[in-house]
């Protein structure tokens, strides 16, 4: 397994003598100890690329057994394979987690292969960059339903069967901080992420009482290898490469981060792993923010307003 983001600050750092935050930990090395998740049964939708799989990899390196779930089976099995390497045992389901039905089926493979998850990651979302007045109804239904619906579906399933075992579980749903800020040109997203991170408040007290906590986990901006076309270009627009090797760390990414680096994936996966763990069964309702404070970031000056069409090199609406 690999973990895409730069372990240096960045060269425009040094010109300026500025650390930024510290290099995160070495890929490969946990917090937690050795075997925190053995015996335990771990769901990740979406964890076929990106952060899904590198937040799979610090469950597996843990010793849980995996079951990764979304549509596209040649990915999916791809990342089974690398997975395993890590030790553990790992499924992966084909499945839409907009389809209730689909959703049941993830749950009966899981439990046929290893028993009920006692996790649930819900990571899988769409998403792509849009000026509100251009998205059609059905371009907004489609980020909606899989990023808000699908994470009910797939939540609900989890606690239909816990509440039936009577078995507590652990519910993680991976956010973004526009749900908080709004985000221009991800209207539908935006939206879509602020559902989400309201479920987790109004779960985690609904379902406390059985043994279950359901906490939002919010990455801040980690590039990887699986990036959408679309997310990959608008960056590039954004920030556009300044002939740095090409895909090695883009460090015209992190001069924009008051971090002075963007996140490495495996950052994620250690939070994660942290707040399904027995050391974390105090905290329910709870976003755990990972994003070296961008979220927050204000100038004494705001900058020149851009248009949302102008940053994504649109014309006027109409022409
Ligand atoms: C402005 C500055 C930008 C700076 C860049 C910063 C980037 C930081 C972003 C960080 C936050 C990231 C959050 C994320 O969620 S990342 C996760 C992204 N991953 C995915 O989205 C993976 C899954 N995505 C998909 O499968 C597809 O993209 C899709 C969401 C479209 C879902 O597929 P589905 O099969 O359901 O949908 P369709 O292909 O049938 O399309 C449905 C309608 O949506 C319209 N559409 C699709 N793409 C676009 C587009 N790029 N622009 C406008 N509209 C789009 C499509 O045309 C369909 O509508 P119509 O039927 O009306 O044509
Ligand atoms: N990367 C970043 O910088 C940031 C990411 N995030 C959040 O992190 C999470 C992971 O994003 P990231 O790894 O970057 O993105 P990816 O595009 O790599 O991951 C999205 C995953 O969702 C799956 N998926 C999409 N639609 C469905 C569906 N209908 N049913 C089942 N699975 C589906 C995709 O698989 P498939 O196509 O096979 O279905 C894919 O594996 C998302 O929730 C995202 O919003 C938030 C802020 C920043």
């Amino acid at each position: 397994m690999t973990d895409d983001a730069t372990d240096d600050v960045t060269d425009d750092a040094h010109e300026r003598a500025l650390p930024g935050l510290p290099a995160p930990a070495p890929l490969g090395t946990s917090a937690l100890p050795e075997g925190t998740y053995d015996g335990a049964v771990v769901l990740v939708t979406g964890g076929g690329t990106g952060l899904g799989k590198a937040i799979a990899a610090e469950f597996a390196r843990l010793g849980a057994d995996l079951v990764i779930a979304s549509r596209k089976e040649d990915r999916l099995k791809a990342a089974r394979d690398e997975l395993a390497g890590l030790g553990g045992r790992v499924t992966a389901v084909p499945c839409d987690i907009r389809d209730p039905e689909r959703v049941t089926e993830v749950f009966d493979a899981a439990r046929q292969a290893y028993g009920l998850p006692g996790v649930l990651v819900n990571n899988a979302a769409a998403n792509f960059p849009v000026p509100a007045e251009d998205m059609s109804p059905n371009a907004w239904r489609s980020v909606v339903d899989i990023t808000l619906t699908g994470t009910f579906l797939m939540t609900r399933e989890f606690a239909r069967r816990h509440l039936a075992a009577g078995s507590p579980g652990s519910v993680i749903n991976i956010g973004a901080s526009y749900a908080w800020t709004g985000g221009p040109g991800f209207a539908h997203s935006a939206a879509a992420k602020a559902g989400v991170q309201s479920l987790v408040e109004s779960l985690a007290v609904e379902w406390a009482p059985y043994g279950i906590q359901v906490n939002g986990l919010v990455p801040g901006l980690m590039p990887h290898q699986d990036m959408t076309a679309d997310i990959r270009g608008n960056l590039d627009r954004a920030a556009p490469a300044r002939g740095h090797e090409p895909d090695g760390p883009r460090r015209e990414l992190d001069a924009r981060q008051p971090a002075l680096r963007v996140g490495a994936p495996r950052e994620l996966g250690w939070a994660a792993t942290f707040l399904a763990s027995p050391y974390a069964r105090f905290i329910t309702g709870h976003t755990l923010v990972v994003d070296g404070a961008n979220w927050q970031r204000r100038g004494l000056v705001s900058p020149e307003v851009v248009t949302v069409r102008e940053q994504m090199g649109r014309g006027p609406f109409g022409e």
